[in-house]
């Protein structure tokens, strides 16, 4: 469960990137954050990670507060947590493979099972034939799915996707929405921040939309 209380975060005095934000996303769910340029769409999945911290309310995961972890504690939100970036952030000297690998490095997998585990995940993603390729040999939407591999590959409870379909055409858009309605069924609570009206629209899912770091609709108000 991820909860907001109240949750006001700037970056500089008098302008607030998000204003007194209160949103409960249960485990599980599905939900687009959606809004205009500026509107604190990114901000609010910074948030979820700890890369940036609020300056008033709440913000729990699974009952933690945010706000009170160690430095020390921080890394092991992370874990639990695939991340998406807008640039995909990926190591363009490294193949597929071994930037996919990372996650599970990191997490200090022995080898045997990471090799067995990327693979898997890249077959997934229909990357199977590019494990030896650098990203700057693929495609947008190839990249985007070693992206998608690299946070999913631990089976994270939270995943969150910036722009993830910017770019993409319709085929790719598709494909990597596929990916998340995947992951989410397999238990992982998804956070989609996005423009891209069509890809909510077809979608079916809670929509939250923000407009000057406030929040002002929330297709599932019940929660
Ligand atoms: N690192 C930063 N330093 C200062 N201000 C920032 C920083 N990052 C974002 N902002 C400001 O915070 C507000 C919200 O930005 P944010 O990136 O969360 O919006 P967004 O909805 O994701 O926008 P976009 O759709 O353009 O990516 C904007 O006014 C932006 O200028």
């Amino acid at each position: 469960m991820i909860q907001f209380h109240n949750v006001c975060m700037s970056y500089q005095r008098d302008s607030a990137a998000l204003n007194d934000i209160t949103l409960k996303v249960p485990k599980g769910d599905f939900v687009f954050v959606t809004g205009p340029s500026g509107a604190g769409k990114s901000t609010l999945l910074k948030l979820v990670y700890a890369a940036v911290m609020p300056n008033r309310g709440q913000i729990l995961i699974d009952g933690q507060n945010i706000a009170r972890l160690t430095r020390s504690q921080i890394p092991l939100l992370r874990r639990s947590v695939g991340v998406v970036f807008q640039d995909f952030k990926l190591l363009p000297n490294r193949t597929v493979f071994e930037n996919v690998a990372i996650t599970l490095e990191v997490l200090g997998w022995g080898k045997k099972d990471i090799g067995k585990k990327v693979y898997h995940v890249l077959k997934l993603m229909g990357l199977e034939h590019k494990i030896a390729a650098t990203p700057l040999r693929l495609s947008g939407g190839e990249q985007q799915r070693v992206a998608l591999a690299r946070a999913l590959v631990n089976d994270p409870k939270i995943l969150l996707a910036d722009e993830p379909t910017g770019n993409l055409d319709d085929e790719n858009k598709e494909q990597i929405l596929s990916i998340f309605k995947e992951a989410n069924i397999r238990g992982t609570t998804v956070l989609v921040a996005t423009h891209d009206r069509r890809v909510i629209e077809n979608s079916h899912k809670r929509v939250v939309v923000l407009n000057r770091g406030q929040l002002v609709e929330d297709s599932n108000v019940a929660q």
